[in-house]
């Protein structure tokens, strides 16, 4: 059973954790993909981030799994080509040369057995320069989900230590609507237990969006304006200032919708909206997460706003792309209104949008308060505070404030807590990492649960079987321009759901204010 966690001003200790037990020795981490993108840019990484910081199982051994044929210098040479260390750290070259010394590659198949038999001969051999106790394993699946379930299959049969922890890590996307993900799940239940399945979602493993459990439930003064009736709607935002190039193949099968809001978005919005959890045990806080989810109404056709970008200022436009076919209705861009029908949300429109090919990279929550009674202020500003996810972690509140000086008069400004100022050289790390130190730990609060998937799909599945024309005719998304803002819709979109911009006078983070 789940121990109940909290938190006292510092992470909770080991000893706190339950479910699986810290893994702190005799532990070989499997990357099965090694060849591929996730495993070059994110994976590698964040394993040598945590390396570095002494987060990794003492003897751990890092083992590279994928079809491609690699001698051992071309496989170090692709696991190190994303690591960034300064010229003059010496002691982080040392490490890196530690690291891939405990790091070997196995070529072989995902769907043959034989092929998973050699890799366990390789993990016993390693296994063998362990001293006594038992050994854990791992495995990571840097993997196309269209071999998710052989690999599951083939792990268990095959690789299973059978005197110590198994783990496996599964990356999204988990199906493709409501009935393949109950597909895939059963599938991998069939060889995985939950308590031994973390599936990432990399944005609960960012640090704003971990730290919104301790803004929300850790700050009274936000926690008791934090509803209907003070709330007029909240916005989710997730921008991205490059296209599809490359990624074409992938993308057009699965979507915006899909890439972004069906999971990180809305796990960013469960969190925001959630019920206070008894305490931080993984169990807690899914069951809360999940009480939201389930009373989210399918999104409706009316409530959604779909693009796609056209080339501009010497970009390609989506459909530019060789991979893409010529005549795709992919949304690279989506807005869908979702509500939440429960007492504390009943009503708030929870906006959820997301683009490719946009004006900038960003990621922020934009809570937006109702307006203050009239009467002694006219057309004022509305409050809002706002969580920058990324770039640049901030969290900062727009309040309005008498302009200085003798007029009388209310102006927007904002309180600032800016990460890199406030924490002045402490060290963010990169969501990976924390999500990777999470499952030695044995903790899995911040994975998705089965449960979570199947209502955040049941939520999405109509409006994607719409754009897919499975109900009939495809709506056709309307186009923007590579480097815009987006659609020009989505002004009258968020606006008559309720957002009222703030003042065109304000200015962040200097407003040039008349005060005659
Ligand atoms: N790349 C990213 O930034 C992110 C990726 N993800 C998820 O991570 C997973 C891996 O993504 P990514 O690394 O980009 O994918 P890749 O396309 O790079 O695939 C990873 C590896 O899988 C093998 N592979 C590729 N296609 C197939 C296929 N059709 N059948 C069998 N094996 C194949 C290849 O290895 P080999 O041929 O050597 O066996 C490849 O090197 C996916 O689930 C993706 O959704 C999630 C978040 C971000
Ligand atoms: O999962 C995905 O996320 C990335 C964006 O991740 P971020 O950490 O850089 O915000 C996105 O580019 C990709 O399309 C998607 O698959």
């Amino acid at each position: 059973m789940a121990r109940e966690r909290s938190m006292s001003g510092t992470i909770p200790s080991m000893e706190e954790h339950s479910g699986n037990a810290a893994l702190t020795d005799n532990t070989i981490i499997v990357v099965l993909g090694a060849s591929g993108d996730l495993a070059k840019k994110k994976t590698f990484p964040a394993l040598f981030g945590l390396y570095k910081a002494g987060y990794l199982p003492r003897g751990v051994r890092i083992v590279g799994y994928a079809r491609t044929k690699m001698d051992k210098d071309e496989y170090h040479k692709r696991q190190v080509s994303y690591i960034k260390i300064k010229d003059d750290d010496t002691k982080a070259q040392e490490q890196l040369k530690e690291f891939t010394d405990a790091s070997t590659y196995v070529a072989g198949s995902y769907e043959d057995g034989a092929a998973f038999d050699e890799l366990t001969k390789h993990l016993e051999e390693i296994e063998e320069t362990y001293k006594g106790g038992q050994v854990n394993r791992v495995f990571y699946f840097a993997l196309p989900p269209s071999v998710f379930i052989p690999v599951s299959k083939n792990l268990k049969e095959h690789c299973y230590a059978k005197d110590g922890d198994n783990r496996i890590i599964v990356e999204k996307p988990f199906g493709k609507d409501l009935q393949s993900c109950r597909e895939l799940i059963s599938s991998i239940r069939q060889y995985w237990h939950e308590d031994e399945t973390y599936r990432i979602d990399h944005y609960l493993g960012k640090e704003m969006v971990k730290n919104l459990l301790v803004l929300r439930f850790a700050n009274i003064a936000l926690s008791s304006a934090w509803d209907k009736n003070s709330i007029s709607n909240v916005q989710i935002t997730f921008k991205e200032p490059f296209g599809t190039e490359g990624r074409g193949g992938y993308f057009d099968e699965f979507g915006i919708i899909r890439d972004i809001l069906q999971n990180h978005l809305l796990q960013v919005l469960t969190i925001i909206a959630m019920e206070r959890p008894v305490s931080f045990a993984a169990e807690d806080i899914r069951d809360e997460k999940v009480r939201v989810l389930r009373a989210i109404s399918p999104i409706e056709k009316k409530d959604t706003l779909l693009g796609q970008y056209v080339g501009a200022n010497g970009k390609p436009g989506y459909r530019d792309d060789d991979s893409v076919p010529p005549q795709s209705n992919c949304p690279t861009f989506a807005a869908t209104t979702l509500y939440i029908n429960n007492p504390r949300w009943e009503g708030v429109p929870f906006i959820l949008k997301a683009g490719k090919a946009l004006n900038e990279a960003k990621v922020e929550v934009r809570i937006q308060y109702k307006d203050v009674t009239q009467g002694i202020f006219k057309d004022i500003s509305r409050d809002e505070l706002v969580v920058r996810i990324q770039p640049k972690e901030s969290i900062y509140l727009k309040l309005n404030m008498k302009t200085p000086g003798l007029q009388m008069r209310a102006f927007p400004t904002e309180m600032d807590l800016t990460y890199q100022r406030r924490f002045e050289a402490t060290n963010i790390p990169e969501a990976y990492e924390s999500l990777i130190r999470d499952v030695m730990r044995g903790d899995h609060s911040n994975f998705v649960r089965e449960d979570e998937l199947d209502h955040a799909w049941k939520i999405f599945t109509p409006i994607l079987h719409w754009i897919e024309g499975k109900d009939g005719q495809r709506p056709t998304p309307v186009s923007y321009p590579y480097g815009s803002r987006g659609p020009k819709e989505l002004e009258k979109f968020v606006a008559d759901r309720g957002y009222k911009r703030t003042t065109a006078e304000y200015n962040w983070p200097i407003s040039q204010v008349s005060n005659l």
